[in-house]
């Protein structure tokens, strides 16, 4: 498909959410983004897709706003007019004001379903959010992926704002984090930063795990953290693992995190998860019955953006086909989601969807070479294989094209490290991941 410049664009700020039967399902973080998807590219996007797939195919937008762009989706090229562009800025950025904490709408105290999972957290977020300062200072809080706790840090700044509206508030993620640290140095530009971090009443950091083994990036959050925290400041940490299973972050910056508060949140129970179903049916205004709800909240049980994800893509579905939302109806369009079927997942599975994510074919010339290089990141247990089958590491190495344990345990390290430092990196994997279940129940 030839594209514009804007429309280049617009189009890496989609994200590809299923294909069910002849519909393709994508999902963009802002209405303004939906509108231009649904306009003016609408007849190249079905296009380039019905051709790609070998039949006519119909796309349907929604809005999601906790749809991140591909990573470097907004960096590599330049942003739509409405789009952040903080890469192309290139003067002193101002310093915070309390007009711009970075906050998403959406993710408020109102909006978070409480539950035994999640009660003792939200009651800490709580707590700081009414009186910033005083307790639990840091808040750490831990746990598995699209369990809440993105939500809470943004709710935090939300009520904290609306109690006291000159407190300045903060968000940023830890690698936005590092990408300002970086081109602070690069342009000189140290004091900005430090202003921008350090002049802050409440400053929530996300996915702090993002910044294990990037020394200097750490040092400076270690000053970042030390100067608030001495000024009184609140300093809310979100993580992926427990300060102590932090590895590569220095022993002095972990006890820091553990002299507050340390909360996990756990996968929510059957009833929790059917709330947060009904509440988000009613937030978008969407009328899915009762018994549709228990459908996905029974089979969806441990993340609760993929529990999102299928509300999406049932109402999405009825909508585009004019139906309503129904159990059967339900039961077809997650039919890849859910499955009894444990089948079996085989290596050929795994190599063939990692390539295919990547966009590259077997058959083409130099395409072995390439492939080669997957089975390494394809070896990595988060990626893929020993988390998704019984293989042993021999056997592993046997199925990658005769490699032994030891590089197939060098290729599971190296994946692993780079998950852990990098966003991008770790969300393909989660990706490439559910597509490989999810084609081996197809
Ligand atoms: N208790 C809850 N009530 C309502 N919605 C929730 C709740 N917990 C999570 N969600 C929703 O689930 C989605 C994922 O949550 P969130 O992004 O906060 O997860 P996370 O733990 O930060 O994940 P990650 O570690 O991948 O960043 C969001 O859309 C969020 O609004």
């Amino acid at each position: 498909m030839k594209a514009s410049h804007q429309n280049r664009s617009f189009i890496r700020l989609i994200k590809p959410l299923a294909v069910v039967e002849d519909n393709v399902f994508l999902a963009v973080a802002q209405d303004f983004t939906k509108n231009y998807v649904e306009g003016t590219l609408r007849e190249p996007i079905t296009r380039a897709l019905s051709e790609s797939l070998g039949r006519e195919v119909r796309i349907a937008v929604t809005v999601d706003a906790s749809v991140e762009p591909p990573a470097s989706a907004v960096e590599e090229d330049e942003a739509p007019e409405s789009a952040p562009r903080a890469a192309a800025v290139r003067e002193e950025p101002p310093a915070p004001t309390v007009e711009d904490p970075h906050l998403n709408p959406r993710y408020t105290f109102d909006t978070f379903v409480i539950g035994s999972s999640n009660r003792f957290a939200h009651a800490a977020a709580l707590a700081v959010a009414e009186s910033p300062g005083k307790t639990y200072n840091p808040l750490f809080i831990y746990g598995d992926s699209g369990l809440g706790k993105t939500h809470l840090l943004h709710a935090i700044g939300h009520y904290t704002r609306h109690l006291k509206p000159q407190t300045r508030v903060r968000y940023v993620n830890s690698e936005e984090f590092t990408n300002d640290f970086i081109n602070s140095i690069r342009d000189d530009r140290s004091l900005t930063f430090k202003r921008t971090y350090r002049e802050v009443d409440v400053l929530l950091i996300d996915d702090i795990q993002f910044l294990q083994g990037k020394e200097q990036t750490l040092e400076e959050f270690f000053h970042t953290f030390n100067a608030l925290h001495n000024a009184g400041k609140h300093v809310v940490i979100t993580s992926d693992v427990s300060p102590r299973h932090l590895d590569g972050i220095e022993e002095r910056m972990r006890t820091r995190f553990e002299w507050g508060l340390m909360t996990d949140v756990q996968p929510p129970d059957l009833e929790t998860r059917i709330a947060i179903l009904r509440k988000k049916a009613a937030a978008d205004d969407v009328a899915a019955p009762g018994d549709v709800l228990e459908y996905i909240g029974s089979n969806i049980t441990s993340n609760i953006r993929e529990l999102e994800g299928a509300l999406i893509r049932v109402t999405a579905f009825a909508a585009l086909n004019k139906q309503p939302v129904d159990l059967s109806l339900a039961q077809v369009v997650l039919k890849d989601l859910i499955s009894d079927d444990d089948s079996e997942i085989t290596a050929s599975s795994i190599i063939g969807t990692t390539a295919d994510y990547f966009g590259i074919s077997m058959d083409e010339p130099h395409g072995h070479v390439a492939v080669a290089r997957l089975r390494d990141s394809a070896t990595d247990r988060h990626v893929s294989v020993p988390s998704l089958t019984d293989l042993s590491l021999p056997k592993i190495g046997e199925h990658f094209g005769g490699k032994d344990h030891t590089t197939v345990m060098y290729a599971v390290k190296k994946v692993e490290d780079q998950i852990a430092q990098r966003r991008q990196m770790y969300n393909q994997v989660n990706e490439i991941h559910a597509r490989i279940k999810q084609q081996s129940r197809a």
